[in-house]
């Protein structure tokens, strides 16, 4: 485990380039295993969850190799194994070699998945998505054990009982190469699954709807890769970027950005005072506005991402008022609190809703990253507070944030991460 060390005081000054989205990479590697051709992505982010999947990968002698931003995985020569119950722990996003595996060989063996602890994450969408298509599924010995019938998977209307981006790209994976039609009503809408359509489209497969509620899908045999796919930029990234630049900010570009996927955030901070300057594929921030409290209400696709609930809190706290947050996808999403609590920070919650309040006496504290966006938003805290804080179990933000030592280099902002044998790390 790491630690990462943050010198408080310091202002985010200069420019940062945005990666590609992890939550799109995440479906695209294990989707590559239904490709009968070698596959490569550019724009991948170097975050340790891609670095777990191709372990995974590996685990099934499909090899991949990863060089500044660009991967290439070779599954033809794949073979049925068990897969590795650490690494499948070590992230929420294993579970989509279920329905990868299911649609390249009819069954599939995986451990129940990990990822941030954020309260329940229940997967009955997927499984009834699974069964639709005619696979059995049991659940034993701490797997999800999947079959397809003698015949294979075949086509089926699915209607989601609630928007689940997982279950909508797991059903996808599964239904790609299955007989017949396959129509997903009430799917999730997330740019990241029209990114996973376009990339197994560009392969043969026939999916139409991506991005709205209702996906069809005409199974297609084989699927061939013949260009590189390159991944989306992280809308969660550039949104923390751009709450922190204005919250603590005192010039900040943030670049390669489609705008369109932030919308919602960037109504919010236009909401609270914020000034933007957007361009076609970046926005600049001047920082050092006065600024309005707000209610943020966490909602699928189009609405406001959960993900990003706690990286805009640091920019709440600058906010002149009180602000609240109701997180209606994940009402437990609150690790972060207790910790900016011992930093100092007006904020806590209450039946379901965040109270932030302004807090300009931070103070560096020694706190825990209890997963992702927690220990990103914490980080943005203890570049506003005095002195030093020292962020444990830094691996939770490393996970989705990539090379965060370099990036905030380019922001003017110096920051370390150090192991448990205390030696710096890049
Ligand atoms: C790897 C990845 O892309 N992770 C994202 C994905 O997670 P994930 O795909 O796990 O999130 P879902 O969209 O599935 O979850 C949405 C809501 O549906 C519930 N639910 C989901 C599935 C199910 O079978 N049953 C059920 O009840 C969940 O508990 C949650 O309340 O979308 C979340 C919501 O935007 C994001 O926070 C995560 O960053
Ligand atoms: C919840 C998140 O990730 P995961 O689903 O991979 O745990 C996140 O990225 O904020």
């Amino acid at each position: 485990m790491k630690k990462l060390i943050v010198k408080g005081g310091q202002q985010l000054h200069g420019e940062v380039t945005i990666g590609g989205a992890k939550n799109s990479t995440v479906a695209l590697i294990p989707a590559a295993i239904l490709a009968d051709s070698k596959v490569r992505f550019d724009n991948v982010p170097d975050i340790l969850d891609v670095h777990n999947l191709m372990l995974i990968l590996e685990s099934m002698n499909v090899s991949s190799h990863f060089n500044r931003g660009n991967l290439e995985i070779d599954p033809t020569q794949i073979r049925k194994a068990p897969l590795p119950g650490d690494t499948i722990r070590s992230l929420r996003a294993s579970y989509y070699f279920m329905g990868a595996l299911l649609g390249r060989f009819g069954e599939a063996i995986v451990g129940f998945p990990g990822g941030d602890n954020i309260g329940p994450r229940p997967i009955d969408q997927h499984i009834k998505g699974f069964k639709a298509l005619g696979a059995e599924v049991e659940e034993k010995d701490n797997a999800v054990h999947i079959k397809a019938g003698a015949d294979g998977l075949h086509g089926a209307e699915i209607f989601f009982d609630l928007v689940s981006v997982g279950a909508t790209i797991n059903v996808l994976l599964a239904a790609v190469k299955a007989k017949g039609t396959t129509i997903m009503e009430n799917a999730a809408r997330e740019p990241e699954i029209v990114d996973l359509a376009t990339f197994l489209n560009n392969m043969g497969a026939h999916i139409r709807g991506a991005g709205t509620d209702v996906i069809r899908v005409e199974g297609v045999p084989s699927l061939k890769m013949t260009n590189t796919h390159s991944i989306i930029p992280d809308r969660i990234e550039a949104g923390t970027y751009l709450s922190f630049a204005a919250a603590n900010g005192k010039g900040v570009l943030v670049r390669n950005l489609i705008t369109e996927h932030l919308d919602p955030f960037i109504a919010k901070l236009k909401e609270m005072g914020v000034t933007l300057e957007i361009n076609e594929d970046s926005i600049y921030v001047p920082g050092g506005d006065k600024l309005s409290p707000v209610t943020v209400k966490t909602a699928p696709y189009p609405g406001f991402a959960t993900d990003l609930q706690q990286p805009i809190t640091p920019l709440l706290m600058r906010a002149q008022g009180s602000s609240s947050i109701i997180d209606t996808l994940y009402p437990q999403r609150v690790k972060h609190i207790p910790e900016m609590q011992r930093m100092g920070a007006n904020i806590s919650s209450k039946d379901g809703v965040i109270t932030v309040k302004r807090s300009p006496n931070l103070i560096g504290q020694t706190v825990e990253a209890g997963e992702i966006r927690a220990g990103v938003s914490i980080l943005g805290l203890a570049l506003m507070a005095d002195g030093v804080t020292t962020i444990n179990r830094a691996d939770n933000i490393l996970r989705g944030y990539e090379r965060i030592i370099d990036k905030f280099k380019g922001l003017s902002v110096d920051l370390k991460i150090v192991n448990e044998a205390e030696s710096l790390h890049k």
